[in-house]
């Protein structure tokens, strides 16, 4: 208990004040009821109406119940911690802060939506800069009980003299909760340096750095949330799209938009930004570094001008007695011609066709082939036969970007395009990489290159765009649908979007450290209308590749939008001891690099255990199954990238609680304690030493590292 001194127990005035707060959020609570029956009102009417009156009214009506049906939702997501904050001013007025904006029948505001201008003070307010705020509340509840308080007095000169100051501050409770296995929403908590960021303008690049663990993740999401929030028709209508690293990773944080009330944002992997594909293996460093660098657009370029392997070699036709021919020369001569650089592929197929028959034409003449028809006949008789379109479709075939992905595989192919734009070593590097694409699909990085071969190739041309209004079945019929249908087209016109939809209001990319030149350019694809927030940490990254390079294609997709930057510089989730093992591991390679400050210590240094292989498996299930005993949240345990499944293994039968994840699934990640095996082998160059840095940085509470060479620290 802080602030003033009263006569009576501590304890007794953390009594009355909860009292208080209970009023209130009693009242609250019975507003959202009333609140909650009129939406279920609107909604039902909604149904009743929608059996009457004309077709455009009906689709009215539907929005109207839809809208109804959101709010409803969202009333009832926003229930738990509906009410956290509460702000008494030097003006003696005192506002409520919540997750959602509630007024009285009288529109006096009940509580106020934390993302409201009103309530950003709530969360910049430092002693130093009150901005006028006495008192800051945390109201701490369970469902519809108040059942803590945390005070900070930022103004005691102001404060009244009957004002009563409780508990050791919010943010140092908040900390101490155990983690889940998804990540917290942080709507109570948000630190001023982190609430300039997420308030940061909509427009431009809003770009946000720090080490491990002082909220870069959070930030992005709550400003997803405060985006849809200040103008929501034009980010829930373009949408905003969420890029993070592994699918591990985007099922951590998946809960937090939902938690506060948003579901509109769609969150992807790098691994799942392009339909079709949802990769999750990884190719070792120096292959991710060569697959994610630009020059690898001229190496695929080459590879989609390329002939079919195994293809027709040449065309032989008998055609009214005559034998026309196209030998394998001719044949190459007509597809350089009929694709020049810079053509795609899919697109240009029809004049490919053409020069061939051309072709066909001018010998078949040159034969002065008996009773030949005009050209436009003698065209015609060629499509129809079997035989000539057979050889067509083997010729020049319509291509996926997969079809042509696995020619990479073809060691003479690699070399053919790789020559003159990779090194010798880097092509050899690259062999082999490219042989499981049938077997176990994609990697993450080969990802990337799909989508680029996407572009090189185009596609075949589509059939007649579909009318854009979802009711008009055919043209001239408006046709009777019945109400479930309207529903589900109102829903879907709200919120999905084609497939491969590249029009996003806003793009989120999280631990952009990690994004190669290449998965940049296919971001960027899907951010030509977009406003940004970059968010990442570059002494995390584990890309080995050129570092200028990765700039240069950052820039390119960010465009000439303008920047604004933000630097966090708490760490909050890290115990200050483990903290300081993964600070002196990045040391080793960047001495000056500034690190965030841990505010929370726990008393209790990381272990490092070091033994043999022998018994290396024994020790690592030992070491996970003392942390399930001592934590009461999740243990990661965490290896180096090849020894996953084998570590696995060890660890196999022990409690849902204890996730396997390698050193690069990491990335993100928050565990209550961390065994990390095999430190070592994690750390074998300059990049590899990030990733164990990432790795190190993980843990809340117990961090023990383990394997058979001390030689890491
Ligand atoms: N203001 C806050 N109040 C309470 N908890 C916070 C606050 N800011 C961050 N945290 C917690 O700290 C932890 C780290 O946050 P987050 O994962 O966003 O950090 P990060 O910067 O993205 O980390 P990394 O770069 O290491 O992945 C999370 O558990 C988050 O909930």
């Amino acid at each position: 208990m802080r602030g003033r001194t009263t006569d009576l127990s501590d304890a007794t005035v953390l009594q009355q004040e909860i009292a208080v707060e209970q009023e209130h959020v009693d009242r609250v609570y019975a507003r959202l009821d009333e609140l909650r029956r009129d939406a279920s009102r609107a909604e039902k009417e909604g149904y009743r109406l929608a059996g009457v009156g004309t077709f455009g009214a009906l689709v009215e009506r539907d929005a109207m119940v839809f809208h109804a049906a959101r709010r409803r939702h969202a009333l009832d997501t926003e229930y738990e911690g509906l009410v956290f904050g509460r702000l008494d001013l030097k003006t003696e007025a005192t506002h409520y802060v919540g997750r959602m904006g509630i007024r009285d029948e009288d529109s006096k505001p009940l509580v106020v939506d934390w993302r409201a201008p009103a309530a950003a003070a709530f969360y910049r307010a430092t002693p130093a800069d009150p901005l006028g705020v006495v008192r800051r509340r945390m109201i701490q509840s369970s469902r519809e009980r108040v059942t803590g308080i945390e005070d900070d007095l930022l103004d005691p000169d102001a404060a009244p003299a009957d004002m009563r100051v409780v508990g050791d501050g919010a943010l140092l409770a908040s900390l101490a909760k155990a983690t889940g296995r998804g990540m917290r929403d942080i709507v109570a908590t948000i630190q001023r340096e982190q609430d300039e960021a997420i308030r940061s303008p909509a427009s431009g690049v809003t770009i946000v750095t720090g080490g491990p663990g002082t909220g870069k993740t959070a930030v992005a999401l709550h400003r997803a949330a405060y985006l849809l929030y200040s103008d929501r028709s034009r980010f829930a209508g373009g949408g905003i799209l969420v890029v993070g690293p592994s699918g591990v990773f985007v099922e951590y944080i998946a809960t937090v938009l939902p938690s506060l009330g948003e579901e509109t944002a769609t969150l992807r992997s790098l691994g799942s930004l392009v339909p079709g594909y949802d990769a999750t293996r990884v190719d070792a460093g120096d292959v991710a570094a060569i697959k994610g660098s630009l020059r690898m657009r001229r190496v695929l370029e080459r590879a989609s001008h390329d002939a079919v392997p195994n293809g027709p070699s040449e065309l032989r036709l008998l055609y009214r007695g005559t034998l026309l021919r196209l030998d394998s020369a001719a044949l190459d001569k007509i597809r350089r011609q009929a694709l020049p650089r810079g053509a795609r592929r899919n697109e240009v197929r029809g004049h490919g066709f053409d020069r061939v028959f051309d072709a066909l034409w001018a010998q078949a003449r040159d034969h002065k082939v008996t009773g030949l028809p005009e050209k436009r006949e003698f065209e015609a008789e060629l499509a129809d036969r079997n035989d000539f379109r057979e050889f067509l479709k083997a010729w020049w075939p319509r291509f996926t970007p997969m079809r042509v992905l696995r020619w990479l595989a073809d060691p003479g192919r690699l070399r053919a395009y790789a020559t003159g734009v990779l090194s010798r070593d880097e092509i050899a590097t690259l062999q082999g990489s490219f042989d499981a694409l049938d077997a176990e699909g994609p990697t993450i990085a080969d990802v990337a290159l799909l989508d680029e071969l996407d572009e090189l190739m185009g596609r075949p041309r589509k059939p007649a765009k579909k009318s854009k209004n979802p009711f008009h079945v055919r043209d001239g019929i408006q046709e009777v649908s019945t109400y479930a249908d309207r529903q589900a087209a109102a829903r879907a016109q709200q919120v999905q979007r084609e497939e491969d939809y590249r029009e996003y209001a806003h793009i989120v990319v999280d631990e952009s450290q990690d994004v190669s030149p290449m998965q940049w350019r296919m971001i960027g694809r899907r951010g030509s209308y977009a406003s940004w927030t970059i968010v990442g940490d570059p002494a995390q990254t584990a890309w080995s590749g050129d570092p200028e390079e990765l700039d240069r294609a950052r820039d390119r997709a960010l465009g000439s939008r303008k920047r604004a930057s933000y630097a966090l510089t708490t760490n909050y989730r890290n115990s200050s001891e483990i903290f300081a093992v993964a600070a002196s591991v990045i040391r080793k390679i960047m001495p000056d690099l500034p690190l965030p400050s841990a505010v929370r210590s726990t008393g209790v240094d990381p272990a490092d255990v070091v033994t043999t292989v022998t018994a290396l498996p024994e020790a690592v299930r030992e070491l996970t199954e003392k942390q399930l005993a001592e934590v009461d949240g999740t243990i990661g345990v965490i290896m180096p990238v090849p020894r996953r499944d084998e570590v696995a293994g060890w660890v196999a039968g022990l409690p849902e609680r204890v996730q396997v994840v390698t050193a690069l699934e990491a990335k993100g990640m928050e565990y209550d304690a961390v065994v990390l095996v095999e430190p070592a082998q994690i750390a074998v160059d300059r990049a590899g030493i990030r990733t164990l840095y990432v790795a190190l940085s993980r843990a809340t509470q117990r961090l023990t590292t383990v394997g058979t060479n001390p030689g890491w620290l």
